[in-house]
Order: structure tokens, then C-alpha cells, then sequence
């Protein structure tokens, strides 16, 4: 089995008497969509914020390639080459396509963030941002202003501005969220391709997109993994069925 990218190690967090993470372990590898799945409340935003540096554990180890990254703040974990995607979006809206891709280029490079430089006269900023707008098949849009673009659109080029950090694994909450069944199906096919460049884990509430993208899925429950294992396992699972997928099943 290949070293995993990163890692998650007992990872406690506390809010008063409430444990929103319990010891969570789990790992994500080379190549794989690992999905995180559980009913609302159960710990999902809290374990990420971990991740990504939002919030520090009270127990437990963050790992991104063998390295501790628990105490590091979120631009240091970005320029090690985690990219994230958010639920709410962080898009500058006035802005073009380009111009957001060029922002993220240029903020993988841990250079200070300015709207009023002239960005776009950066050859290899652009060149970056370019290839990722290619990538996500938003080039034709490049000079359209952000606010014009469609939801999905949107969510596309979130996805192109994380590519932009020459990500080492991304981590994605809801990229299916208010899209409809064309923009689901879109970025499907997106992330389906994208884990062979960087690992994706993946926080989502649409189960017949997990269940289509997934090579193994976790189940959170009330801040506790319950369950860890290939779609087909999951889907079987009995505590699975009865805490979050409901006793019938997907
Ligand atoms: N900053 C905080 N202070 C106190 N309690 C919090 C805080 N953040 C989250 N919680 C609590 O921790 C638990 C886990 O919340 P979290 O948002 O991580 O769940 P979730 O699985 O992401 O839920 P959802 O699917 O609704 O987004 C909840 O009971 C929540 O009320």
C-alpha cells in the first residue's frame, strides 16, 4: 500500500462538554477520493477545519506527507500543496475568471495578495492559471467577470484556483452543493479525473455522487468514525444503515 498523503491521527476536538471530533484516524492516499460522509452536526466542517489549519486539536497529529502539520497555519499547509475548496464561495466577483485564477496562482506563491498590481502582465502567473482554467473547461470564459457565470461555472473555477497551488491533495466540501442535475453530472466527471493529479477528500451530501466517485468513504457519527471501507462495504455496514443511511439503505 502507497504512503499516505495525509494523515489523521486520534484527532480530539473539543467545545466544552461536546467532543465534535473523537479520535478520528484516517488517511487519504495517492490517487483516491475519500469521502466523508454523516448526518448534519456530526463533525464533518470541524474535522476539516483541522486540516486545513481553521482550527487546532486538542489531541491527536495532522500529517501531509509524513510531515506534522498540526501546529502549522493555514497559508504554511497551502504552500505545502494542500488546496481546499470552500462551501461558501471565495471568489472575488468583480473580477474575471482569469484575474481570480491569476489571484490563486499568485497566492500559492506566498507572495502578498494585491488587487492592484497589474497580475494579469505576470507571464507564468498567467500561464498557471490558464492550464487550470483549461483544465476545469472554463478557458472560452477566461475574460468573463465572476458574477456573470453560472453556479456551476462557479464552483468550476473554485476547483481551477485550487489546481493552481500544483496541489499535493485537495480538500473539497460540498463542489456538488445547489448545483443542479447538468452541473452535478459536470463536476463529476471533473473530480472523477482530477484524483489522478492529487488525491481529493471529499465532504458531500449528495450520496449518488459519493457512492459514483469514492474508492473508500468514512462515516462520522456524533464525532466518531463508525465506519471506514469501499462503497459496497459502507453500503452493507449495519451501524452504517442504522445511524446515517436510514435502515433501507441508498
Ligand atoms: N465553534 C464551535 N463552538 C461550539 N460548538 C461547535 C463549534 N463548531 C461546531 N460545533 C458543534 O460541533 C458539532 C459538529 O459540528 P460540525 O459543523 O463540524 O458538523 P458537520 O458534520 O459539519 O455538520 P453539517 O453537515 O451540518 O455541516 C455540532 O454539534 C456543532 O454544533
Amino acid at each position: 500500500m502507497s504512503a499516505p498523503i495525509l494523515a489523521l491521527d486520534r484527532v480530539t476536538k473539543r467545545f466544552g462538554a461536546l467532543e465534535a471530533s473523537r479520535a478520528v484516524s484516517l488517511d487519504l492516499r495517492p490517487g483516491e477520493i475519500h469521502a466523508l460522509i454523516g448526518p448534519n452536526g456530526a463533525g464533518k466542517s470541524t474535522l476539516i477545519a483541522q486540516i486545513t489549519g481553521a482550527l487546532r486539536p486538542d489531541a491527536g497529529t495532522v500529517s501531509l506527507e509524513g510531515r506534522d502539520i498540526t501546529g502549522l497555519p493555514t497559508p504554511a499547509r497551502a504552500r505545502l500543496g494542500l488546496a481546499r475548496t470552500f462551501q461558501i464561495s471565495q471568489l472575488a466577483m468583480g473580477h474575471t475568471v482569469l484575474e481570480n485564477a491569476v489571484l490563486g496562482a499568485q497566492g500559492a506563491t506566498g507572495a502578498r495578495l494585491s488587487l492592484w498590481r497589474p497580475i494579469l502582465k505576470d507571464a507564468a502567473l498567467r500561464a498557471v492559471a490558464e492550464a487550470a482554467l483549461q483544465r476545469v473547461g472554463l478557458a472560452e470564459h477566461a475574460g468573463a467577470v465572476t458574477a456573470e457565470l453560472s453556479h456551476g461555472q462557479r464552483r468550476q473555477l473554485e476547483v481551477a484556483v485550487a489546481l493552481t497551488l500544483a496541489p499535493r491533495l485537495f480538500v473539497m466540501d460540498e463542489p456538488m452543493a445547489g448545483l443542479g442535475l447538468e452541473g452535478t453530472a459536470a463536476m463529476t466527471g471533473l473530480l472523477d479525473g482530477l484524483r489522478a493529479e492529487a488525491p481529493i477528500l471529499l465532504v458531500e451530501h449528495d450520496m449518488d455522487a459519493v457512492f459514483a466517485l469514492a474508492d473508500r468513504i468514512t462515516v462520522l457519527v456524533a464525532g466518531e468514525v463508525i465506519a471506514t471501507g469501499a462503497p459496497e462495504e459502507i453500503r452493507r455496514n449495519r451501524d452504517v444503515r442504522v445511524a446515517y443511511l436510514g435502515e433501507e439503505g441508498p
